[in-house]
């Protein structure tokens, strides 16, 4: 990629990308001949994104839950490589931040370094995790962005079974959203926080009873079936309105395990792919997506690559390429 060298705070190079490869020229092109092969610019308006791993298995062993979310990154990208490019848009891989060990605070002090010179660098971020203690990184780089702007409201949208609004000693993958609220609250900025998926077997009355003293505002999964899409919608439309730029998280256990089953903690019922499927493309075009993470892939844990495959077609759609 030309004319960008943001300070980024990775471990590891770039990916060698492969796929299937049926010619040259546009009307052949798929990710893997596409991504770091433009010059940095914006056409058709679109910021060219950025992929960033964060491969981490620190938040999810210190949440005692089931490993392997490290090579998530990898997964997807393999995933995504063969994917058919309709409508170009520059795409960057930016290489992958490491967390070695239980080093988990250092490693999304990097990721909020390097997510926050992304968009100075007038890029869409898109981090692929690890377990959701990605979230307490990504967002951080973002507020590091927009820390000067008070006027800018930024909002959370979490697409998940779970609230992750869990109190511990130390940050795991199911407390990065308290993480984030007391950061805000030191600041003395809104917490502006919506969950679309909550399964009620899945979290404590504790976890529900913080949702509302912070003034979460949440749909359950049962509210989130294919026929109530318009609800669903509706619902995401009203937090957008009252935000100006989006952070999207996307916790692949919101989805029922019969699509991703590669996850820590596989989703009993579950939101159809169809309804996130369809929010993401809403969100597409929504003009406030400022940054988009997506979480808790789980490699080895997967059958025949159906998370990655989903979580590809996800992201595929959200880039609107
Ligand atoms: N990021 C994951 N959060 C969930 C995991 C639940 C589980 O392991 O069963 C949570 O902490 O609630
Ligand atoms: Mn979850
Ligand atoms: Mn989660």
């Amino acid at each position: 990629m030309e004319n960008f060298e943001p300070q980024l705070a990775v471990d590891r190079a770039p990916a060698i990308w492969i796929g299937r490869n049926d010619g040259t020229g546009e009307q052949h092109l798929r990710w893997h001949q596409h991504v770091n092969s433009q010059p940095a610019g914006t056409p058709n308006g679109r910021r060219p994104a950025a992929l960033l791993g964060f491969a981490s298995d620190a938040g999810v062993l210190r949440n005692e839950g089931r490993v392997g979310a490290a090579r998530g990154p990898q997964a997807l990208r393999a995933a995504l490589g063969s994917l058919a490019i309709h409508e170009p848009r520059p795409l960057v891989d930016a290489g992958d931040i490491e967390v070695l060990g239980d080093e988990l605070e250092s490693g999304q002090e990097r990721l909020a370094q390097s997510v926050s010179a992304l968009l100075a660098g007038e890029m869409l971020p898109v981090v692929l995790g690890g377990g959701h203690e990605t979230a307490y990184g990504s967002f951080t780089g973002l507020f590091k962005h927009f820390r000067d702007e008070p006027e800018t409201r930024l909002g959370i949208l979490n697409l998940d079974g779970h609230f992750d609004l869990r109190s511990a000693p130390r940050r795991t993958s199911g407390t990065p959203f308290l993480d984030i609220a007391r950061d805000l609250q030191a600041e003395g900025r809104d917490f502006n926080y919506a969950v679309v998926g909550i399964s009620k077997p899945s979290n404590t009355p504790v976890l529900f009873e913080r949702a509302r003293s912070l003034g979460v505002r949440y749909l359950l999964d049962e509210q989130c079936t294919a026929g109530q899409l318009p609800a669903v919608l509706g619902f995401v439309e009203d937090f957008l309105a009252g935000i100006d730029k989006l952070y999207l998280t996307i916790d692949l256990d919101v989805l029922p395990a019969s699509v991703a089953p590669g996850v820590s903690a596989p989703a009993g019922f579950g939101v159809p792919l169809e309804v996130i499927h369809g929010l993401c493309a809403m969100l597409a075009g929504s003009g406030k997506l400022a940054l988009i993470d997506v979480v808790e892939l789980n490699p080895g844990l997967d059958i025949d690559g159906r998370t990655a495959r989903t979580a590809a077609r996800l992201v595929n759609t959200l880039l609107g390429v």
